[in-house]
């Protein structure tokens, strides 16, 4: 199958243990791919090398052949990339943000962006900054599904948004694999990789660790992919009694605003 998204051996290294270090896998045309690791583990960097925001300190990073850093301008006006947080500024409105990235992508035709506008509730007309997570959340998908990319880079895509909206985002998903994208889709909710992926990647420690199919995901076997068994074994310890008493003592009430 021909491989459309491709890391050999890509490092990024920012010191002290911490980046991702010889990371390779591809990502094949039409192919779904849910990319899994604890807090910290390489996601976002992994996303960011790829969408040439960042300089490989070492190794190739390629989409559909180019050179996700050489290319960056190129690779930036044509893949759809959803961040982890939106960086845009505050006092924009939606619909300023969403003309903003169509003309960056030099897309004319606003019937798809109304389309998701409408599919997700998402009033544009709103000021970033008065936005809820979510709603933000909702502006970051649009922008990045509107231009029907062909490759689609999501990094924590559901974070923020309502049941509903998680299960129009799943929905929405099929529906780009059905047209022929590839996607890879970072994430900490095992529901919406097994119900969008062929296949889940997992970072560990800024290594990559291991693969599995999406219909082989029970919780157990991915918290240990994940994590490792030492971590699970380890429990809550602390002083229970004493954790209830600072809660329950007159001045923890008062400071609560004088609950009784
Ligand atoms: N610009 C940077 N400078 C220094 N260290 C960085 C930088 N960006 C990321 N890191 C470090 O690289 C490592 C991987 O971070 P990354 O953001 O990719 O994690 P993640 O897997 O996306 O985590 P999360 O699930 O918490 O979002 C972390 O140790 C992080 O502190």
């Amino acid at each position: 199958m021909e491989p459309i998204i491709q890391l050999e051996r890509a490092t990024k290294d920012y010191g002290r243990g911490r980046g991702v270090f010889k990371v390779s896998f591809a990502v094949a045309r039409g192919e779904v791919v849910g990319f899994l690791g604890a807090n910290g583990a390489g996601k976002s960097v992994t996303m960011r090398l790829l969408m040439g925001f960042v300089r490989p300190s070492s190794g190739r990073v390629l989409i559909g052949g180019r050179d996700c850093f050489a290319d960056r301008a190129r690779i930036q006006r044509s893949v759809g990339y959803l961040p982890g947080e939106l960086a845009c500024p505050s006092d924009l409105t939606g619909r300023a943000f969403l003309d903003f990235v169509a003309a960056m992508r030099g897309a004319r035709d606003h019937r798809r962006r109304d389309e998701l506008t409408e599919f997700f509730e998402l009033d544009p007309s709103a000021r970033i900054r008065s936005m809820s997570k979510g709603t933000k959340q909702k502006l970051g998908i649009v922008a990045a599904f509107m231009g029907a990319p062909d490759v689609l880079l999501l990094d924590e895509p559901t974070s923020g948004l309502d049941l509903l909206m998680q299960r129009r985002f799943v929905e929405l998903v099929r529906a780009e694999r059905a047209r022929g994208a590839t996607v890879l889709l970072s994430s900490h909710v095992l529901g919406e990789v097994e119900g969008t992926c062929d296949r889940a990647i997992f970072i560990r420690r800024g290594h990559l660790s291991s693969q599995a199919q999406a219909s082989d995901l029970t919780l157990d076997a991915t918290l240990e992919r994940l994590y490792g068994a030492e971590a699970l074994g380890r429990h809550w310890e602390g002083d229970a009694s004493a954790a209830s008493a600072a809660f329950d003592s007159p001045s923890a009430a008062s400071s609560k605003g004088g609950r009784s």
